[in-house]
């Protein structure tokens, strides 16, 4: 299981969809905040990966889920300038958690 992190608005839900099935992001697709997790299947050939997103709001409860997990990515909007101070620190106190000291990382 992989887990899907990062602030509020970040784009975490838009990325997995866009990632799970190109065509459903579009103009007309309305952002609802992920207030719990989201799972996402994808597939590519062979290769299967399941992604739980959790939401920004759950920041707090986050390290709740690192017991089962082999990989992180984490989801920065580099475009929005006043949330990305919070995103790296919100970063740094996921990567200092000693759950997940072997956890792969994507970001
Ligand atoms: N972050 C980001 N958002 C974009 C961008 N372009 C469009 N958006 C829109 O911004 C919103 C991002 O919302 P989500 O994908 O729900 O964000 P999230 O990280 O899942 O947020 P939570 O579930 O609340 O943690 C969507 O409406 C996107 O369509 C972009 O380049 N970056
Ligand atoms: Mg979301």
């Amino acid at each position: 299981m992989c887990l899907c992190l990062g602030p509020t608005g970040s784009g975490k839900t838009s990325l997995l969809r866009k990632l799970q099935c190109v065509n459903v992001v579009d103009e007309t697709t309305t952002a609802v905040p992920t207030v719990g997790t989201n799972i996402f299947h994808l597939r590519r050939g062979n290769i299967h990966i399941e992604i739980r997103e959790l939401g920004g709001v759950m920041a707090p409860i986050w390290p709740k889920y690192f017991g089962g997990t082999n990989k992180i990515m984490y989801v920065v909007d580099a475009s929005n300038l006043c949330q990305i101070a919070a995103a790296g620190v919100l970063l740094y106190t996921v990567l200092v958690d000693p759950q997940i000291k072997n956890v792969k990382r994507w970001t």
